[in-house]
């Protein structure tokens, strides 16, 4: 007998690679304007910032290849290719160095943005979370564990809308590489296993259409990919 007053939720439970194990998600920490390129198409200057971070709800988290709803209240959805850093071991104030022993594994992912929504909160000097954290607004490829990727320091990140190539970059290009921001992120909250980090997209972000299929693609993970319809 539960006294819970309602049915606990399920948790988000994300598919691994050549595996039969799921993965638990806990949170979802994004990073933002990661690459020089698309730090200044957002109009910022990427020499003069230091990472900033906002979340997504966890249940934000979709696998790979589903047909979705084309996302409500926005006419002007983005398309943000990203590294997803998997945290298998938390932690408070992770030394930049001793970084990589806390990370599970790795995926491709899409970090959706209602960018209108977005746009009138930052207009309006308001926080941006339903610009970025609404429903099903992260699509993340099957999860690769460390253990057979490595570290993810480099490699090919492209984003195609109906095939058509939106985002091309490299993961080497990131400011802030993923051991200082999994340094910085546990200077301001602790880590926990479970937890995601979405790495920040390069430049070239842009709109999805209903009826169109976007894919994310990291060289050596799984594709991110989702349809509206
Ligand atoms: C802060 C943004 O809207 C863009 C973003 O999420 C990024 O990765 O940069």
């Amino acid at each position: 007998m539960s006294n819970l007053v309602f049915p606990a939720p399920a948790p988000t439970l994300l598919p691994i690679a050549g595996s039969d194990a799921l993965f638990p998600v806990r949170r979802i920490f994004c990073v933002g304007r990661n690459y020089a390129e698309h730090a200044r198409e957002m109009g910022n200057d990427p020499d003069r910032e230091p990472p900033f971070f906002f979340t997504k709800p966890t249940d934000a988290a979709m696998t790979s290849g589903l047909t979705l709803p084309f996302p409500v209240v926005t006419q002007n959805l983005h398309h943000e290719a990203e590294l997803v850093v998997a945290i298998g071991t938390g932690g408070a104030d992770i030394a930049a160095e001793d970084a990589d022993a806390h990370i599970w594994g790795y995926a491709a992912g899409n970090d959706l943005t209602r960018r209108d929504i977005q746009g009138d909160a930052k207009a309006l000097r308001r926080p941006w979370d339903m610009g970025k954290g609404f429903d099903a607004s992260a699509i993340i490829g099957l999860l690769h564990p460390a253990a057979q990727t490595g570290p993810m320091a480099a490699g090919r990140i492209t984003c195609k809308v109906d095939g058509d190539l939106r985002q091309s970059g490299d993961l080497s290009e990131m400011i802030w590489p993923t051991d200082q921001i999994i340094a910085f992120l546990s200077k301001l909250v602790s880590l926990a296993p479970g937890d995601l980090i979405m790495t920040g997209t390069p430049a070239g972000v842009g709109p999805i259409q209903n009826g169109q299929t976007c894919k994310v693609e990291i060289e050596g993970l799984s594709p991110a990919s989702v349809t509206y319809r």
